[in-house]
């Protein structure tokens, strides 16, 4: 496995290996004992999640589940192509406010490791754009929170497809970071 730094600590792009042959490939998605050994992470991952965005141009975003059931999610695309987005909101962070975009596709079979304390969303960049990923937290409707996507506190670049009228009604009414109680708080390694 292939880890890169992305210089925001804590938040890492992941390619697992692939075993090509005349048939395709096979990769292993997940091992535990593999990300364990090539990032030091001990993280306990106890969801798996799977949407599909039917449109170019979907956004979903930017999200984070509140403590105690703040996610830390490791993310890979199944189908199609999405341009994923990190954001740091972990107060006293040196990367505070900071945001990293990555495009994650079926093809190149990248992940990216995003530790609590993030935002995290994503816009699609094909049709029948499959999101894959598992969180370290069960979700909680309760702890849920979106923040506006556009926030010009951290101005992600989404491109030039966003297709507004997709927006979520819950992304849509976002609040601004902050508006935000943020809970989220640094902890150097
Ligand atoms: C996220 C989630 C949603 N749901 C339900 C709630 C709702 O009725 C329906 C759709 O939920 P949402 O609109 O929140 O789905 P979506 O906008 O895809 O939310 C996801 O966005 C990406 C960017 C993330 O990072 C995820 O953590 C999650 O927040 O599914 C669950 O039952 N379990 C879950 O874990």
């Amino acid at each position: 496995m292939q880890v890169d730094e992305t210089g925001i600590p804590g938040l890492l792009l992941l390619t697992p290996k692939r075993f090509g042959d005349s048939r395709g490939w096979f990769s292993e998605v997940y091992n535990q004992a593999t990300l364990q050994a090539a990032t030091g992470l001990e993280t306990v991952f106890v969801q798996d999640n799977h949407s599909l965005s039917r449109v170019r141009g979907t956004l979903r975003g930017l999200h984070c589940q509140r403590p105690p059931y703040a996610q830390a999610k490791l993310v890979r695309c199944g189908g199609g192509a999405v341009w994923d987005i990190a954001v740091d909101i972990r107060h006293g962070s040196p990367t505070f406010g900071q945001w990293r975009g990555y495009e994650l596709s079926a093809e190149n079979g990248n992940q990216l490791y995003i530790p609590t304390g993030f935002l995290h969303g994503f816009i699609t960049l094909t049709p029948d754009a499959e999101l894959l990923y598992k969180c370290s937290a069960p979700y909680s409707a309760e702890c849920d929170v979106s923040i506006r996507f556009d926030d010009p506190a951290f101005g992600v670049d989404w491109g030039d497809e966003v297709d507004l009228s997709l927006l979520s009604n819950k992304d849509r009414e976002a609040p601004t970071l902050s508006e935000f109680e943020n809970p989220f708080t640094y902890e150097a390694e």
